[in-house]
């Protein structure tokens, strides 16, 4: 069985990522890197995505991170890192272990509750600090994947990318034929590839996370392996709206997996609804609430929402089994 090295230094252990908040009243979320390390402003469970903010200015929610682990799990993806929250200790589980540009980040508030900003490009000062209440704080926790040396992955920019921008658009939501271009393209154009990407987008649209810019593959496997889901803090933000466009490469290439179907019509036939089954399944985190109840009632309603768009697609196919292909997967 193969071993990873274990991290030994000051600098790379601990978790990959903590997306974290005030465990009373405030707000707030970060992500740690061993180093540097980035982080957001923060925000209860009912905070939804601010109206005037886009996909790409949404605030992380470490809780997001916990939810979409469990919702890859029960869809049977099982790409998504495992991850958990719980309650740190800043004093003693980050600020006795911080070194370097991250330590030099602490401070106390004039609330004398214990902060850090860490170091990034954007949102990484003392106005946007995490602050502990006095020096308590919610995280979620990622298992760390094996680094670079051990399992190399490979970065891919996303074919349904948004365009990052206040103005432009991206090719695929002005181009309806978009999926067409898409199929053409190494390594689209064979194998799972292009069907994990349909997974992918179911996800993404449960949670309504627009923010699918990249995604990453382990290189030891080439192209036989499945797209990691990683990086979900911006999911869950907006519970009472549901972003159709997420489902884009669905409807415009009008392909789901058979597996992926079958297991979407589950959840809306019984025995148990996708809520439900989200509910049993997070009641096992020491965070437990992890979503607010309109996010649990979005996911069944958008079960609905993707199983109607395949039922369209399958309408207007010739053939049925163009559009649900049973890879075996
Ligand atoms: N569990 C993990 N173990 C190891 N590395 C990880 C893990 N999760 C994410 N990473 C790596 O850390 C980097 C940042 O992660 P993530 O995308 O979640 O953060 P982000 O702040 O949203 O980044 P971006 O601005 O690129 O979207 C990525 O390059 C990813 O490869
Ligand atoms: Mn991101």
């Amino acid at each position: 069985m193969a071993t990873f090295p274990q991290p030994k230094t000051r600098k790379d252990r601990g978790v990959r990522k903590i997306f974290c908040m005030p465990v009373e009243g405030g707000e707030g979320s970060c992500i740690i890197t061993p180093s540097p390390l980035q982080c957001d402003t923060r925000f209860p469970r009912e905070q939804e995505t601010l109206k005037n903010h886009f996909y790409f200015t949404d605030f992380e929610r470490h809780n997001a991170e916990i939810a979409a682990y469990h919702l890859d799990k029960l869809l049977g993806f099982r790409r998504a890192v495992p991850t958990v929250g719980r309650n740190v200790n800043i004093t003693r589980e980050l600020y006795a272990l911080a070194q370097g540009d991250l330590l030099k980040t602490f401070f106390i508030s004039p609330d004398n509750n214990l902060c850090f900003h860490g170091k990034c490009s954007y949102y990484c000062d003392t106005a946007h600090a995490i602050c502990g209440s006095p020096d308590m704080i919610e995280g979620s926790f990622a298992i760390f994947l094996p680094g670079k040396e051990a399992a190399p992955r490979k970065v891919w920019r996303h074919p349904w990318r948004r365009g990052y921008h206040k103005r432009r658009k991206a090719q695929w939501e002005v181009d309806d034929e978009y999926c067409e271009l898409v199929k053409e393209v190494h390594p689209y154009n064979e194998g799972r590839r292009l069907l994990d990407l349909m997974d992918m987008a179911v996800l993404d649209f449960l949670m309504g996370n627009m923010d699918r810019h990249h995604y990453e593959t382990f290189k030891m496997f080439g192209n036989y392996s499945a797209p990691l889901h990683l990086d979900h803090g911006r999911g869950f933000g907006k519970a009472f709206h549901d972003e159709i466009s997420i489902l884009a490469p669905i409807y415009q290439c009008c392909l789901i997996r058979h597996s992926t179907l079958a297991t979407l019509l589950r959840f809306q036939n019984g025995p148990q609804r996708l809520s439900e089954a989200m509910r049993v399944s997070m009641s096992a985190d020491p965070l437990n609430p992890i979503l607010w109840e309109p996010h649990m009632r979005a996911l069944d309603r958008r079960v609905n929402i993707i199983l109607q768009i395949v039922r369209e697609c399958i309408n207007k196919s010739v053939d049925p089994v163009h559009v649900v292909i049973n890879d075996f997967h």
